[in-house]
């Protein structure tokens, strides 16, 4: 039996939907001796598309991890996959952006340190330095780049300096309040997730509480999505929703949403870590 520690290989795959794919990829686990511990599939009806997520242990797999890939190329021709293999072992490298909200830079660090997630967290970028106390509190390395109209190209390019030197490769926008441009999202695809404090599509952009107040909405929401150059219009990875009433101020909704907040980011975080989403056009198979 499988245990936490045992080092597990992760195949994520899409193809056009057809008859004997979990079985091949089945056998071709089981043929090497690899034991399946998770697998979970998904037929799209509209575009006819196969979604596939199947983790196994490695203990007595007999094709040695690096060359996993190179075996199961011929399966993956046949039916066309866009596919990837990932291991549990590899660790991500996770840089976190923020700007003067603590709340969910505390829960991703303090969640982190309990073991609740598994990243590597190499550095927190702000452009306030208010967060350095937090980060030196956790002996984490902490760059302080305020942004302005005319320096915010020169800031993105010192950003993307330390992410590269850091070997990044996700990267967790904790209430950050700054648009990243085109040319930055283009460097990590469906690698930056952002949690936005309304249930999307409603309420896209700046102070989205105070358009729900203004609105009078009955239930406000937070989302995590992955980060594209249309603002809060990347694919969904997760959502809550929290009942209020005509009795809550803004800086009750303000209140009543951090904790969604922090629950949403985690979520959507943890659920990255672990390869269990699929991005495909503006949405997502997530296999929880
Ligand atoms: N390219 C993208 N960048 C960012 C996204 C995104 O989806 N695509 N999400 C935002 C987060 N966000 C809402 O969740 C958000 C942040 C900031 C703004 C905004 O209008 N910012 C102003 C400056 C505000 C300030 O200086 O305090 C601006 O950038 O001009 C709207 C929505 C993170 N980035």
């Amino acid at each position: 039996m499988a245990d936490s520690d045992t080092q597990r290989a992760i195949l994520l795959l899409s193809c056009p939907d057809t008859r004997g794919i979990v079985a091949e990829v089945s056998y071709f686990i089981t043929t090497y001796n690899g034991n399946i511990l998770d697998s979970q599939q998904h037929s799209d009806p509209d575009t006819r598309t196969f979604f596939m997520r199947v983790e196994w242990d490695l203990a007595e797999f007999t094709i040695p991890a690096g060359k996993i890939a190179s075996a199961f190329e011929p399966i993956a021709e046949k039916y066309a996959m866009d596919w990837r293999i990932e291991f549990s072992s590899r660790q991500h490298r996770m840089a976190i952006f923020v700007s003067q909200y603590d709340h969910c830079l505390y829960d991703l660090i303090l969640r982190n340190r309990e073991g609740e997630t598994h990243a590597d967290i190499r550095c927190v970028i702000g452009n306030h330095g208010k967060m350095q106390e937090i980060a030196d509190i956790f002996d984490i390395p902490f760059y302080h780049m305020k942004v302005t109209k005319s320096n915010k190209a020169e800031v993105e390019k010192q950003q993307l300096d330390i992410l590269e030197k850091e070997q990044i490769d996700v990267i967790v926008l904790a209430r950050y309040m700054q648009i990243l441009s085109d040319d930055f999202v283009s460097h990590y695809p469906n690698q930056i997730i952002n949690i936005h404090h309304s249930f999307l599509p409603a309420f896209i952009g700046a102070k989205p509480y105070h358009q729900a107040y203004q609105r009078g909405v009955k239930i406000i929401g937070a989302t995590s999505h992955y980060v594209t150059a249309d603002l809060d219009e990347g694919p969904i990875i997760a959502q809550d929703v929290a009942r209020i009433s005509h009795r809550d101020s803004v800086k009750n909704l303000v209140a009543r949403g951090r904790d969604l907040e922090k629950l949403v980011l985690t979520r959507a975080v943890k659920l990255h870590l672990e390869h269990r989403i699929l991005p495909y056009g503006n949405k997502t198979v997530v296999f929880d």
